[in-house]
């Protein structure tokens, strides 16, 4: 897909949320201020397909089109039959767990082809920024976030992955080791002050992008704000051009 042409291209919208309508007015204020919305798991989990398709036929996916962040993570038979679940919502982006291996990846690729030249970008979430150190430690990984993160992407992107994603903290080793091509989207972005919440490696959206980073995706700073689209517009115009 398209790398974003604008500092408001490179915003990612984080809609999390159970409610269908609290979305809908968050993806009516949000779509002109950001390049994509992200809808994750707790909006599939509560709304399911047919609320994605509703979303984005109200008018946020024709604003600005939708990444699905399903986080796939299963044997490759079964997560190919979800990608090929989803493709008739016609989502731009789409993620699955490097950690569920080549294969795994490579079957989303092969199962995502089946859209044409529509189909989804299919990411790989290497390690999920809300690991510090020490608890990514705790699952058995040897080695800091910085290699996980390296290697998972490798085995990502030679298996078919379009591109990955990594913290704030990671972005910029990628770039050097990776170069220009993968996509490299980057959550675990807070603006100077914001409150952190769960997120553990973490930097501001300026730090972000001037690392490396294709798009940044921000969530509860934009729709914690008492003006969510005022919040987005501050970020993207903050960004460098
Ligand atoms: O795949 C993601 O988007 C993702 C990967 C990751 O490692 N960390 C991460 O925070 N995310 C998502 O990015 C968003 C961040 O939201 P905030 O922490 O509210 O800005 C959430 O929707 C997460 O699901």
């Amino acid at each position: 897909m398209a790398r974003p042409d604008s500092p408001r291209a490179r915003l990612i919208a984080a809609l999390d949320t159970a409610e269908a309508d609290r979305a809908a007015a968050l993806a009516a204020a949000l779509a002109p201020e950001c390049g994509l919305l992200k809808l994750g798991l707790e909006f599939f989990a509560a709304q399911g397909p047919a609320g994605v398709a509703r979303l984005a036929a109200a008018g946020g996916g024709r604003a600005a089109p939708v990444f699905l962040d399903l986080k796939l993570h299963d044997i490759p038979n079964t997560v190919a039959g979800a990608v090929r679940a989803v493709l008739p919502l016609r989502p731009a982006m789409l993620t699955v767990h490097a950690a569920g291996g080549a294969a795994m990846v490579a079957a989303a690729r092969e199962a995502a082809e089946r859209a044409g030249v529509l189909r989804p970008a299919i990411l790989a979430v290497t390690v999920l920024t809300s690991l510090d150190a020490a608890a990514l430690a705790a699952t058995g990984v040897a080695g800091g976030p910085v290699q996980q993160v390296l290697r998972l992407a490798r085995l990502a992107l030679e298996a078919g992955a379009d591109g990955v994603v990594c913290s704030p903290q990671e972005v910029a080793r990628l770039r050097d080791a990776l170069g220009a091509a993968p996509l490299l989207v980057v959550p675990g972005v807070r603006p100077p002050g914001a409150a952190r919440g769960d997120q553990a490696r973490v930097a501001t959206p300026e730090e972000a992008v001037r690392a490396g980073a294709d798009w940044i995706v921000v969530g509860r700073p934009i729709t914690g704000a008492a003006d969510p689209a005022a919040a987005a517009r501050a970020i993207a115009e903050a960004l460098p051009a």
